[in-house]
């Protein structure tokens, strides 16, 4: 059986997703009707699926218990159908569609996640989220699994920093001497240890004070031109290799798609700040 659906295109740093509509909360998402919707050749076409819907329908407990501080939930998927906690450049594409749509104020509000409520507003042409607290990666390996080797063709091993966003990732500085826009990142990068959950990998240059330059390779996806949590956890861990560890520094993150900003506070929260672009309508039969 089909069911036809309301879906928006959008893109934060072309980053891109579809949106799906389900105010009611009546559909499920599976794994491959999220593949062949971001297929790019047989589907719409993106990097990942969001499926937009009341957080009081949720499946998931643990998100379904924020109903009250955030009504809405943001079901993020990435393009090979896989599940993902949290997705900077999706939020705030999401809260622009609610804000579209009336649906949330046009001032700033919770989005639930499943990495837990992320309060946006907007500022002009951005969009403003607070990302929550970064944290090391060290629950599944112990005390030293901080601490990576990343491995990309034609390259000694990159020594590496895990961090989490919600989600988790692998933060490479890559050395000056090599060229960031050269590396090889058609294949997935192996970290050592390998982490149980996978992580995305960022490769980082440092341009200057508080300034870098980032790629990354997403877990779920592959090479992207931007990754929200990934440019976070990339401030994250230059501000932490510069030993400056007093926080309020503002940073500049420029990916291929674009330039975003960080601020990581002294509380330990890390803000994002960019654009969220809807750029068309239509409707598509899930499976
Ligand atoms: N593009 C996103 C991150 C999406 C999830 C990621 N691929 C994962 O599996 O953790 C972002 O903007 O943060």
């Amino acid at each position: 059986m089909t069911r036809t659906v309301r879906f928006t295109k959008g893109h934060g740093t072309r980053n891109d997703f579809v949106l799906l509509d389900d105010r009611e909360g009546e559909f499920a998402l599976t794994a491959s009707a999220t593949a062949a919707l971001a297929d790019r050749r047989s589907g719409i076409g993106g990097d990942g699926v969001i499926r937009i819907a009341p957080t009081a329908t949720a499946t998931d407990e643990t998100v379904r218990h924020h109903a009250e501080a955030a009504p809405w939930f943001m079901d993020y998927r990435n393009a090979d159908g896989s599940i993902a906690e949290m997705c900077g450049n999706g939020v705030r594409v999401f809260a622009t569609w609610l804000r579209r749509e009336g649906l949330a104020p046009a001032t700033g509000f919770g989005v639930a996640t499943r990495a837990g409520v992320k309060q946006v507003r907007f500022e002009g042409d951005d969009v403003v989220v607070d990302m929550g607290p970064w944290r090391y990666e060290d629950e599944a390996e112990g005390a030293d699994g901080i601490d990576a080797l990343v491995h990309v063709p034609g390259h000694e091993p990159f020594s590496a920093l895990r961090i989490n966003m919600g989600n988790p990732h692998t933060v490479v500085a890559v050395p000056p001497a090599v060229d960031l826009a050269a590396l090889d990142l058609t294949e997935q990068p192996t970290v050592n240890p390998a982490p149980a959950a996978g992580t995305n990998v960022e490769f980082v240059h440092i341009l200057g004070p508080g300034h870098i330059a980032m790629r990354v390779h997403e877990r779920g996806v592959g090479e992207t031109e931007s990754c929200g949590t990934g440019i976070a956890a990339a401030a994250v861990a230059t501000h932490l290799w510069a030993g400056d560890l007093d926080g309020d520094r503002p940073w500049t993150v420029d990916v291929p798609g674009g330039r975003l900003r960080v601020a990581i506070r002294q509380d330990g929260h890390v803000e994002l700040t960019g654009p969220a672009v809807l750029v068309a309508d239509g409707t598509v039969d899930l499976p």
